[in-house]
């Protein structure tokens, strides 16, 4: 493919500090290939270029690119700044003496046993979750602690000695048992890099970064290092696309690239080569009021025509998933298949009951950011209660599953009590360790009992404690296991919801070559596809109900517009949880005024209609317009109604 004349420019690049600055799908990553490939032409030997990056699929992603390019494989350097870090501190042999990482698991395991000693009592109610972030924070930003409370913490101010100690005591314990966490990597790299050690700051003559929006102090500070001696960095970025903050990365940094290395030359993208204008312009619109980022306009490079991206509202009614899968299919006919289409969402808790319907209609698909729903341990447990529950016929292997999770009964006992079983025996007339007795007797009371409300309510709150240890954040688990149950009762019927769901769930979809994405927006950042379905655009997910940076949301949702390359639809929910539609669709929506008779019942409004075709329900009251609601008609338009009680 040919380059524009932009991107000509920065490939020819030759030596020096280059910032290319630019809006999304406007091929950065590309110009980025494209110049190592030139270098490698041009006579630099492959092992003396270093490529990195934020995730090791888009570093994959970018040595094959490299590779396509030239043709054969090159040992190109590609990598996420920690695993290009570990193996040039392992090659010192600087991590000799490391005993192994401090995982995350392992970080909050030892924060919790701390904030249990009567010291730290102050505080101890605070999430352990929250401390890893800070100590996170205070390495990345290389800030001081108190400016670091003050900033993301401030209900923190007035205990800052103690969360001091607490950050003391955690960086003794890893000393003590020679581990390092992974920002430990970063520093101890950064370290290194100063000193005269045969280091990659002395191996690599260029230096290239995807993504540069993203890098922390720390790491601006390793870049620094790694080019000391040639200044050869190329960097290509994209502030509106700036979403982790959390990990201590500002989108003003890129402006500061001038400062950082001086003499830097920078450029600038201006068309995109993935979306219709349709999206694009939509994309634009949504950056409108956003504050701290270099506006830009992305225009599209590309002939072909669109339609305009769609908002759709579900009712009480009529949810998303249905509708969605329906559209997957519709796609797919059309000729664009499934790894083609994308589902994005800000959380996974988003994503459950589309998980579940996807399973239910057996459309194969891939999940990045998380576990799917289907492989996840308490789930398959609880699945197996469900089967012993309401099956006429309970198949051995659930009821393993299910066995093995009442307590007493191990492995062993599981298998006598299985043989015994398929020696006909009842499990009621079976004698049990006396520990598991009740708790079985338990379960046993629980079959043959019609599905409900309260009789799945019951069995949730039995089994859920057996399940999973309740000292855990287990909301999400919680929120998993209602998923299912709630499709049970909307199934209302055993059988169908079998096949349908529990079935399925044994499907193994990783050998097929064609599978629809569902990814958290985070993890789709460089990605693309034709058509792409945005979640729960509502006030609570997106912007985040527990975030503290909108900028940031707002940001997020632009980086998941500007994936699809034909075709896109963001859904509002209309959930007991989520009710008002994203403060980020006010600029976004094209409303017409109109004057219906209402009607206002618990939760819709219901409008006289003035013709078959016209607003038939209103699912959503509007906030910022006192005395008006927001209505989807059948043929999906949007209108203000006022509305009168
Ligand atoms: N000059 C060009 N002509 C045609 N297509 C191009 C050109 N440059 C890039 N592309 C295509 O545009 C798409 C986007 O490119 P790329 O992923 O490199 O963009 P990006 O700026 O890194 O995007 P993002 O910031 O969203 O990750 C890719 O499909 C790429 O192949």
């Amino acid at each position: 493919m040919d380059l524009n004349p932009q991107q000509e420019k920065a490939v020819q690049h030759k030596t020096g500090p280059l910032l290319l600055l630019a809006g999304a799908g406007t091929g950065k990553t590309h110009t980025l290939c494209c110049r190592v490939a030139k270098l490698i032409q041009s006579g630099v030997p492959a092992h003396k270029i270093l490529m990195l990056t934020f995730t090791r699929k888009a570093a994959e992603e970018m040595k094959q690119r490299i590779d396509r390019l030239m043709d054969q494989d090159c040992p190109v350097l590609a990598g996420t700044f920690h695993s290009i870090a570990f193996n040039d501190l392992k090659n010192l042999g600087i991590l000799n003496n490391l005993s192994g990482i401090f995982d995350d698991t392992s970080q909050a395991k030892f924060i919790r046993k701390e904030l249990k000693k009567k010291c730290f009592e102050a505080i101890s109610s605070y999430s352990p979750r929250e401390f890893m972030r800070f100590f996170s924070l205070c390495t990345n930003t290389m800030e001081e602690e108190i400016k670091i409370i003050a900033a993301h913490f401030p209900s923190w101010l007035s205990h800052s000695e103690l969360i001091h100690k607490l950050k003391a005591n955690y960086c003794q314990h890893k000393n003590k048992l020679k581990a390092y966490d992974y920002d430990d990597i970063l520093c101890t790299w950064s370290k290194a890099l100063e000193g005269p050690n045969l280091s990659l700051a002395q191996q690599c003559e260029y230096i290239l970064v995807d993504e540069y929006q993203d890098t922390s102090k720390l790491q601006i500070d390793i870049l620094k290092k790694l080019c000391k001696q040639h200044d050869n960095i190329m960097a290509v970025g994209d502030d509106c696309q700036s979403i982790y903050s959390f990990r201590g990365a500002l989108p003003e940094q890129i402006s500061q690239f001038s400062l950082d290395f001086t003499g830097a030359q920078s450029l600038t993208l201006e068309e995109n080569y993935r979306s219709t204008q349709q999206i694009l312009d939509f994309a634009n619109k949504s950056m409108l009021m956003a504050k701290g980022v270099i506006q830009k306009k992305l225009r599209s490079g590309l002939d072909s025509q669109g339609q305009d991206p769609d908002i759709l509202f579900s009712s009480y009614h009529k949810t998303s998933e249905k509708e969605i899968c329906k559209d997957v299919y519709l796609k797919r006919s059309q000729g664009i298949k499934f790894d083609q289409q994308a589902i994005l969402y800000r959380s996974t808790l988003h994503c459950l009951r589309l998980e579940m319907e996807l399973t239910r209609q057996g459309i194969p698909y891939k999940k990045f950011g998380s576990k799917k729903i289907t492989d996840k341990s308490h789930i398959k447990k609880f699945a197996a209660a469900l089967s012993f529950v309401f099956s006429s016929e309970v198949h051995q292997l659930a009821l393993n599953q299910c066995l093995e999770i009442i307590p007493g009964l191990g492995p062993k006992t599981v298998e006598k009590i299985l043989l015994e079983i398929s020696n006909g025996k009842q499990l009621k007339d079976i004698k049990l360790p006396t520990k598991s007795h009740d708790a079985v007797h338990e379960l046993i009371s629980f079959q043959k009992m019609a599905i409900n409300k309260n009789n799945l309510e019951e069995l949730i709150d039995f089994t859920t404690p057996l399940i999973f240890n309740l000292k855990e954040d287990n909301r999400k688990k919680l929120k998993d296991i209602y998923t299912i149950s709630e499709e049970l009762r909307k199934a209302q019927n055993w059988d169908d919801f079998y096949t349908d769901i529990i079935l399925n769930m044994e499907v193994d979809h990783t050998d097929h070559d064609e599978l629809l994405t569902l990814s958290t927006i985070h993890s789709a950042k460089g990605k693309e596809w034709q058509s792409v379905h945005i979640l729960a655009v509502n006030e609570g997910a997106i912007p985040l109900q527990s975030s503290q940076n909108i900028e940031e949301e707002r940001r997020l949702l632009y980086v998941a517009i500007t994936r699809a390359k034909k075709q896109l639809k963001l859904y509002v929910e209309n959930s007991k949880e989520l009710r008002e539609s994203s403060r980020f669709l006010e600029n976004l929506v094209t409303l017409k005024q109109s004057t219906h008779k209402t009607k206002h019942t618990q939760n819709t409004i219901v409008i006289e209609p003035k013709s078959n075709n016209d607003f038939q329900e209103l699912t959503y009251v509007s906030e910022d317009r006192p005395g008006t609601a927001l209505a989807q008609s059948d043929m999906d338009e949007l209108t203000y109604i006022p509305f009168y009680d």
